[in-house]
This record gives structure tokens, C-alpha cells and sequence, in this order.
């Protein structure tokens, strides 16, 4: 590295894991101190404007495109870096954990990137945290093939796709690891250890170091970013403009800001990708409290509702203007374990990725290596051998702040169905990330903690406007929780109802579910220090 350590050290307070030795090196840890000495009071800070913000749209401030930062958006001569070298052509990105055997199935599915998930793909438990990493490192090094105890082998091809990460939010601490009396910001800790490990070798390769940026709420949050990487850039002596980040818009107020967040990566920009599923619960916790706002059945809530529309159709436009990718999301059907449900599933998944490519996006994300094969299809229908549509600019698309707002065209009541479906899949869901599991398929649906967080808020905006009651949701917990109780005699039913009632009936809407939860549950320090 190329200036003195810092004053203070990171210190590890988990027990010694299998090789963790090998990603939590010296070296390793002084630039996570780095991290952390230079960002983390401005991430403190910036959580606590996440707070007061929430608190003034609660209370009926408008939102708006800021008025601050319209010089920005009415300058046309700005333009986001070219695109680096393996993410020209992102017409179809797989997205997983990086557990060892998925990232081996990734790697191999013919998808041009690989986003590997510290978020909502993943359950942070330490293992899971450093096991994610090494998976990483040995991927970077060709050296993650293995052959599981049944004999069944797994072995990279030749031709592997882009990797990008995505660490954790910025809502997110990493206990494990502690710096100043404090424990380390989570996004830096994955972001940190990847970078530090693999960003030569990733350049080495023709490559970069490429990031996914999840939950930004605003501006300054991309600014954060953009200095984390300055930073670190300097500090390992890569050229700066290395690093490549796709920003998720996937907050109500991200969605108004998408042009400045742009703007301030524009060097280290690689687009922005439209994160539907936590856009969906943002919209609902942030004016969770209105009657304009109250959703109907998840199902109900599909991508050609207007205002899912209009954020697409603006994120499109954006990036376009200003030379960037536009990245779409991913449809939640995953193929079911018999053919006419995996029929159905690619179906489905077909006329989601169909609407995209005709909208104008890029290239979009897929849950499920066998879903690969159809958005390559539909895009490669519209793309043919263009690497992306960066030319259709889509002047046509006139979105207002209104537009982006208008949700009572589709409210409604709940059914009975979809509240027990909302709190069967929460229940779930929360069973399996207890147990270090982030995605799971349930009901046909891949659910990961976006999905499972709308089915959280649900509830929560269902009984908070009267249209739900109390009676019959807990009924339907005592029921759905037997239920899971039958099918998985293991679960923690108590740690689970406990976690339901406590982020779904309170009367106080907790932001996410996942940091107390964290806490509580999958945090595991030894009672002697190290
Ligand atoms: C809202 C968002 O943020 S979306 C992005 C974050 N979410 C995700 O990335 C979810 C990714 N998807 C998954 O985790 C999985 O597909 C699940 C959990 C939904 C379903 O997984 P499974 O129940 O294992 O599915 P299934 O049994 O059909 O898998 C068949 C094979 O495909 C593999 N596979 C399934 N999904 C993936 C994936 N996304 N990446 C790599 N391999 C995968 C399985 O590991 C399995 O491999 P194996 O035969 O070697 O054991
Ligand atoms: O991260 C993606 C989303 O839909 O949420
Ligand atoms: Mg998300």
C-alpha cells in the first residue's frame, strides 16, 4: 500500500474459520482500517439523514427532483465513463450467492456477468461473509473446482463471465470485525476484502474490479462510494477510473436522484440497474402510512402497473442520455422441479425480459441458470450483434414526479389468499435466513430479502389502514407457522414468530428487518476476545 497504516487496527472478534486466515491477512485488515477511519463517521452521518428523511416525507413533504442539482440534469454534455473492458455486452447477468457450488454453476451458465451477492442473495453470517470471499479469491485464481463427498464434480469452463460484487448496504454493520470500539460497516468489509484480494488479479485478467451498489437513497451516498473507491484506488496505486459500479435504483428517493448519482460516479460508473423488488418496498415504507399508497395482493403489483412503468422508462432514459447501461431486474419465477411448471416459469420470465429489451434496456438479470437461455434470446432478438441499444434515447419517455407517485390506480384490498401468502412467505423466509440461507424458492418464486421485506411491509400497511385485522392475522401466523413447523420440523418457529410480530405488528415500522435480526441471531462472538 502506498501510505502509512493507520492509528487504530481492525480487531476480529470471531472464532478462526477454515482458511480464513487466507482473507484476513494483515495486510487485508489494515485497508479495511483505512476504510473505516476515512468513511465510517460520514456513513454514520449520511444513516442518520436516511432517518430524518423518512421522518419529513412521513410527515407530507413533497418529494420532488431537487431543485439544487437541476444545473446537472439540464447540462446535455456530460457523459458517464465508456464502458471497461467485459461490460460492453451485458445482455444477460446471473445473479447468486457466493457460496462455493452456486458460483461454480454461475460462472458456468453462458451469462456475460456474474453478480455475486453479499445482499439480498445473502444471510451475513460470518461463514458466510469470509466463506463468500474465499469462493471469490478462488474463482479469481482458477482454483475453486472441488468434487462434493457423492462424487459429483464441479469444474470451471473455459469462458467465464464478468464478475461483479455487490456487498452489503450501507444500513449494515459487520460485527464480526471491530474498529475504533465500533463494528465495521458492512458494504466496507465486502467491498474492502474483495478489492484488496482480487482487483489486481481481475485486472491481470483483462478485467476489473466491478461492483453492484444496492439501497443507495440519494446523491451523497453515491458520492461515498465514489470517494471509497478514489481511496482505495490510491491506497493499492490502481490507475483511478479502474473501478466500474452499477448503482441499483431501488429506493423511492434514489428514483428521483438517478441523474446526480450518475453524476457523481461518472468515472467509476457502469449504469444503473432497475432493483424492482426493494423499489417496491421502499415505496410501501416510506409512505406506508397513506391511504394513496396502500398496494392490493403482491401479485397484483406487476411491472406494467404505471408507476413501475414510469421508473423504468425513466432509468432507461437517464442512462441513455449520459452513455450509461440500463440494467433490468429479475422476474422472481424460477422453473419448479416438474416441466409443466418450469414451462409456465420460463413463460413468464420470457414476456418480463421481452418488455425490457423492447423498452430499451441493455440487458437484464436472471435468478436461475436455466432462465439464461431465454432473456439471451429475447435480447439477442433485439440487440442481434449490437452489444447494447445505448442509442435509443427515448426521448419519447415524459416522466413527472407524479407519475413515478401514482399507486392509487392499482389499490386495493387484500384477499384472504394474499395475506396468508405474504405471511407464509415471510415466515419462510425468515427460517431460512436464521439458518444462513438468503434466497430460497417458495411457491414457485425465488424470495430473497427484497421479496420477503414486501411481504413484511405488506401486513404491516394492511393493518395499520384498517383493511386488515388483527384477529385475523394472527390467526393466520398461528396457522402458517404450524404449517412450517409441519413441513420443517427444525425450524426455530419461536425466533421466527418473534421476528414477525416484532418487524410486522409493531406499531412502528422497523426500515429493514435485517440489521436487529443480524444482531440477535447471526451475530456469534466467542466470549473471550481475541
Ligand atoms: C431481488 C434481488 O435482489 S434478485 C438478486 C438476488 N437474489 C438471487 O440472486 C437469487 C438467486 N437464486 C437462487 O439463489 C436460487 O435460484 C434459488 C434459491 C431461488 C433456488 O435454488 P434451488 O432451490 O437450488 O434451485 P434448483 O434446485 O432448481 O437448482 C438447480 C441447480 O441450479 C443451481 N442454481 C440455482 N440458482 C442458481 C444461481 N442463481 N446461481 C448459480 N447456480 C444456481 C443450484 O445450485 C443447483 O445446482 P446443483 O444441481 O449443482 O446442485
Ligand atoms: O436487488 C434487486 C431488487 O429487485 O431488489
Ligand atoms: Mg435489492
Amino acid at each position: 500500500m502506498t501510505t502509512s497504516a493507520p492509528a487504530r487496527a481492525v480487531r476480529v472478534l470471531a472464532a478462526p474459520g477454515d482458511r480464513h486466515d487466507e482473507i484476513l491477512t494483515p495486510e487485508a485488515l489494515d485497508f479495511l482500517a483505512h476504510l473505516a477511519e476515512a468513511f465510517g463517521d460520514r456513513r454514520h452521518e449520511l444513516l442518520k439523514e436516511r432517518r430524518r428523511q423518512a421522518v419529513r416525507l412521513a410527515s407530507g413533504s413533497p418529494l420532488d427532483f431537487p431543485v439544487a442539482t437541476s444545473a446537472v440534469r439540464a447540462d446535455r454534455t456530460w457523459r458517464v465513463a465508456p464502458p471497461a473492458p467485459g461490460l460492453e455486452d451485458r445482455r444477460v447477468e446471473i445473479t447468486g450467492p457466493p457460496e462455493r457450488r452456486m458460483a461454480v454453476n454461475a460462472l458456468n451458465s453462458g451469462a456475460q456477468v456474474w453478480m455475486a451477492d453479499f445482499e439480498d442473495a445473502t444471510a451475513p453470517t460470518w461463514n458466510n461473509v469470509i466463506g463468500g470471499q474465499l469462493s471469490l479469491l478462488d474463482a479469481c485464481r482458477r482454483r475453486i473446482d472441488f468434487t462434493t463427498s457423492g462424487g459429483r464434480e464441479y469444474r470451471l469452463g473455459e469462458k467465464l463471465p464478468t464478475l461483479m460484487v455487490r456487498p452489503r448496504g450501507w444500513h449494515l454493520p459487520e460485527e464480526h470485525l471491530e474498529f475504533d470500539g465500533r463494528p465495521v460497516p458492512a458494504p466496507l468489509v465486502d467491498f474492502g476484502l474483495y478489492f484488496f484480494h482480487c482487483a489486481r488479479r481481475r485486472i491481470d485478467a483483462g478485467s476489473g474490479p466491478y461492483f453492484y451498489l444496492p439501497k443507495l437513497e440519494n446523491r451523497y451516498e453515491a458520492r461515498l462510494w465514489n470517494d471509497v473507491f478514489v481511496l482505495s484506488q490510491d491506497l493499492l496505486g490502481i490507475p483511478r477510473g479502474t473501478v466500474r459500479a452499477t448503482v441499483l435504483i431501488e429506493t423511492v428517493t434514489a428514483a428521483f436522484e438517478m441523474e446526480e448519482i450518475l453524476y457523481e460516479l461518472r468515472d467509476h460508473s457502469a449504469g444503473l440497474n432497475a432493483g424492482r423488488w426493494d423499489y417496491l418496498f421502499s415505496l410501501i415504507k416510506t409512505f406506508g402510512h397513506r391511504t394513496d399508497f396502500q398496494l392490493p395482493d403482491r401479485a397484483r403489483v406487476t411491472m406494467t402497473a404505471p408507476f413501475m412503468r414510469a421508473y423504468t422508462d425513466l432509468l432507461v432514459r437517464t442512462c441513455h442520455r449520459r452513455g450509461a447501461h440500463a440494467i433490468g431486474g429479475t422476474a422472481a419465477h424460477v422453473p419448479g422441479k416438474d416441466p409443466e411448471a418450469e414451462a409456465s416459469a420460463l413463460a413468464k420470465v420470457r414476456l418480463d425480459k421481452e418488455r425490457e429489451a423492447e423498452d430499451g434496456f441493455d440487458g437484464s438479470w436472471v435468478a436461475h441458470p436455466a432462465l439464461v437461455p431465454v432473456c439471451r434470446e429475447v435480447f439477442d432478438g433485439v440487440l442481434g450483434e449490437r452489444p447494447h441499444q445505448l442509442d435509443r434515447t427515448r426521448e419519447d419517455v415524459r416522466v413527472e414526479a407524479a407519475d413515478l407517485l401514482c399507486v392509487r390506480r392499482i389499490s386495493g384490498p387484500p384477499t384472504e389468499q394474499g395475506v396468508r401468502t405474504n405471511i407464509a412467505v415471510a415466515l419462510r423466509y425468515f427460517d431460512a435466513w436464521l439458518r444462513g440461507q438468503g434466497a430460497v424458492a417458495l411457491y414457485g418464486l425465488m424470495e430473497d430479502a427484497a421479496t420477503a421485506e414486501i411481504a413484511r411491509v405488506q401486513i404491516w400497511q394492511w393493518l395499520r389502514h384498517g383493511v386488515l385485522d388483527r384477529d385475523t392475522a394472527l390467526r393466520v401466523l398461528d396457522e402458517e407457522l404450524a404449517a412450517l413447523g409441519a413441513a420443517h420440523p427444525w425450524a426455530a418457529l419461536d425466533e421466527v414468530r418473534e421476528l414477525f410480530e416484532r418487524t410486522a405488528l409493531a406499531t412502528e415500522l422497523p426500515l429493514f428487518f435485517t440489521p436487529d435480526a443480524y444482531t440477535r441471531h447471526l451475530v456469534r462472538i466467542p466470549e473471550v476476545r481475541s
